[in-house]
């Protein structure tokens, strides 16, 4: 077995947190975000998702487990690890495996998807292709991406917002790329929908919000709280 397929297969049937806060939270620290990551994986994360330089070098430093490691730069268009510079980075900074953006949308550095995966591999890298289609799941898959994930469905305008996970997506990436990894990323908010993922036949599932998000989980209870008055 190869370094990468250890790694790859430590994460099947398992949960991976992802832990980030962002701009102006309060927990947006490097050592917050580390301390959360290792009460993640106490509870039994198989990795942690993260983001940034010096949350990906403090969380490394701390869990035992793999870390994915992303860098966003902005909020909208391309903000996933948009460049190979941002990618190496990450690299650079200790992740075991960088999460990158796989759309289609041109990147920032002029490079193609394709390109950008073919300089990491060569660098020895493991890339997580974070997908907003089924469309940029097969151009990921064409490029040889390590894993693919549902993780941008919903917010690039191809994919409808759903309220839970995109199941759909989930299973036409499954069945039309049965030997790469596919994770599903994005609005797993409860156990259930955890298990119904992995029914479905995900590699892993990545919960971010639900977990590691209080202010966001606070807000859940407050509706319901304030529903439940107006009754
Ligand atoms: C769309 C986007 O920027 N997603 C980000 C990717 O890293 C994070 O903000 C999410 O929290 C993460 O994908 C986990 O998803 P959820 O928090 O829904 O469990």
């Amino acid at each position: 077995m190869t370094m990468t397929s250890t790694l790859i297969d430590s994460l099947r049937g398992g949960l991976i947190v992802s832990a980030q806060a962002y701009p102006g939270e309060p927990l947006r620290h490097p050592e917050t975000m580390a301390q959360v990551a290792e009460a993640a994986a106490a509870g039994g994360a198989v990795a942690i998702r993260c983001q940034g330089l010096s949350d990906i070098a403090a969380i490394k430093g701390r869990v035992s487990v793999p870390v994915i490691g992303l860098w966003k730069e902005g909020d909208e268009g391309v903000y996933i690890t948009p460049t190979l510079r941002h990618a190496r980075c990450c690299l650079a900074a200790g992740c075991d495996i960088v999460a990158i953006d796989a759309t289609r949308r041109p990147r920032p550095d002029g490079l193609t998807y394709a390109e950008t995966v073919a300089a990491l591999h060569a660098d020895g890298a493991v890339v997580m292709a974070d997908c907003g289609s089924f469309d940029d799941a097969a151009m990921a898959h064409e490029a040889g991406t390590d894993i693919l994930s549902t993780t941008l469905s919903g917010y690039t305008g191809e994919r409808e917002k759903t309220d839970g996970p995109d199941v759909e997506l989930l299973t036409q990436m499954i069945e039309a790329f049965p030997q790469t990894p596919v994770i599903c990323e994005g609005r797993i908010h409860t156990p259930d929908q955890a298990r119904q993922v992995m029914e479905a036949g995900a590699w892993a599932v990545v919960v971010g919000t639900a977990i590691t998000h209080p202010t966001s989980i606070t807000r859940w209870f407050d509706a319901a709280v304030r529903q439940a008055n107006t009754r």
